[in-house]
């Protein structure tokens, strides 16, 4: 059974504040001038500052179109300020993944968790993060995700690293050089992003439905990713440019959007870039190294990409960083584990350990044909893991025996459980930030 942190057995551990949600779609002024005060608070709770009203507004649209539900921690009184201000937030709301396969799953989705300096450690987050945690788990959701400041925080709640990138800087002199000529008997036609931003929908949502690991985009995509409003700057961004590629029938199969930052410099942004088929992002680079008074690009790529090794000179392309994009969090093990394809035909008793009690048991998987049963079982586990082993392992970013050799996955019955759980393909890549 789940611990639970709130039950009548157990003394309130903050009498101090109140801890309690609100109401996203209100009009009401009280209620109003609490999302105000919200909004403000996770901001600076990552030191931007309290949201101006243009921000503010579109903040609450967006949110309003995630219908997100907002919890917050309130001391009862505030002998300063009069009115009290959030010392805690924490948002949440639902989304989809592609878990592989073409299948997309329900994913909770968690952000702006903040914590006032003057209330740390006392266990806000873990308070905040165990009821929201609780409430996804009883809705049936079967994942939870997340992106995080700090590494050492989250794996204590069940998530792990599920996707990568890099931060690369290509070379884009007349160093650049393909081995081979892009066969392109397509087109590429040159927008604004508020032109372009329907077609880039329509590829996004195709990207999405074959890319496992990409996450759905937050409403608040739609305003920045069309060029609207520019949340770095403030205003609308009219300095990108999105590069849309047509196949040769005249249907957008990729783009990117880049704006050029320092016309001496020259220094090519490269703020999005989704494209469907192994040609067309290399298409898409070709494009960015010709244009003019330009020398280097910085973009995010997959640790692994077919750009390296695409290159005459794979030293154009350096990586600057290498980070964890998506953390997962498995909630319901048999829907995600029935939901993901499968490599080897076998059968492996999984023991899971979950500190949060949601996905902990043991679990029957059997494989047939790139899909598993998974029921419950009394049987002695092959294979053990913590579920945040298993969030970690979940999309393939991992293979199952390097986990095996960090000391994350016990028991007999690895080797066997690496050649069901591995994929053959590239990593899971997501690019949606939230
Ligand atoms: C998903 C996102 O939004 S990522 C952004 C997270 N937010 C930020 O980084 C903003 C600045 N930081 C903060 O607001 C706060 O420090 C938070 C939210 C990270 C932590 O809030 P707190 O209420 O102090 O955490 P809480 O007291 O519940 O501690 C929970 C556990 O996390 C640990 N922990 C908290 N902060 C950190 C940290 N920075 N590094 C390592 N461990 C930490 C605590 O030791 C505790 O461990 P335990 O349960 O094993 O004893």
């Amino acid at each position: 059974m789940r611990p639970d942190p709130l039950s009548d057995h157990h003394p309130d551990p903050h009498p101090d504040l109140v801890v309690d949600r609100l109401d996203v779609h209100s009009t009401d002024a009280g209620e109003l001038a609490r999302l105000r005060a919200y909004a403000d608070a996770w901001s600076l709770g990552f030191h931007e500052g309290g949201l101006d009203d243009d921000k503010h507004r579109r903040w609450l649209e967006s949110t309003r179109a995630d219908d997100a539900v907002l919890r917050a921690v309130w001391p009862r009184t505030s002998r300063v300020a009069g009115t009290p201000a959030p010392v805690g937030t924490f948002t949440s709301w639902q989304q989809q993944v592609n878990v592989g396969g073409g299948r997309l799953l329900p994913l909770h989705m968690i952000t702006d968790v903040t914590v006032a300096p003057t209330h740390r450690r006392r266990g806000l987050l873990r308070r905040l993060m165990g009821e929201d945690l609780a409430e996804a788990a009883d809705r049936g959701l079967p994942l939870a995700a997340l992106t995080v400041s700090e590494g050492s925080i989250y794996g204590r709640y069940g998530f792990g690293v599920a996707t990568r990138r890099r931060r690369i800087e290509v070379d884009l002199t007349t160093r650049f050089a393909l081995r081979d000529q892009v066969e392109d008997t397509g087109a590429l036609e040159l927008a604004t992003p508020a032109e372009a931003y329907p077609v880039c929908r329509e590829v996004f949502a195709r990207v999405l439905a074959t890319t496992r690991g990409m996450v759905a985009r937050p409403a608040h995509h739609a305003v920045h990713d069309s060029g609207e409003h520019d949340w770095e700057t403030g205003g609308p961004d009219r300095a990108s440019r999105v590069a849309v590629h047509l196949d040769p029938s005249g249907t957008p199969d990729g783009y990117v959007r880049f704006r050029v930052k320092d016309t001496d410099g020259g220094l090519v942004e490269v703020r999005d870039l989704q494209a469907l088929g192994p040609q067309v992002p290399l298409r898409l680079w070709r494009f960015l190294a010709d244009l003019d008074l330009t020398a280097k690009a910085r973009a995010i790529a997959p640790v692994e990409d077919p750009l390296d090794l695409a290159l005459t000179d794979p030293r154009v392309v350096t990586t600057t960083e290498v980070r964890d994009v998506l953390w997962l969090r498995v909630l319901d093990p048999v829907a995600a584990l029935e939901a993901r394809p499968w490599s080897a035909d076998a059968t492996v008793v999984l023991g899971i350990d979950d500190p949060l009690g949601h996905a902990a048991g043991t679990f029957r998987v059997t494989t047939e044909q790139g899909r598993a049963r998974v029921e419950a079982t009394d049987e002695a586990p092959g294979v053990r893991l913590g579920v945040d082993t298993l969030g970690a392992l979940y999309l393939g970013d991992r293979s199952v025996l390097t986990a095996a050799a960090a000391g994350r996955v016990t028991g007999s019955d690895v080797a066997t459980w690496a050649a069901m759980a591995d994929h053959a393909g590239p990593a899971p890549w997501n690019t949606t930030g939230f």
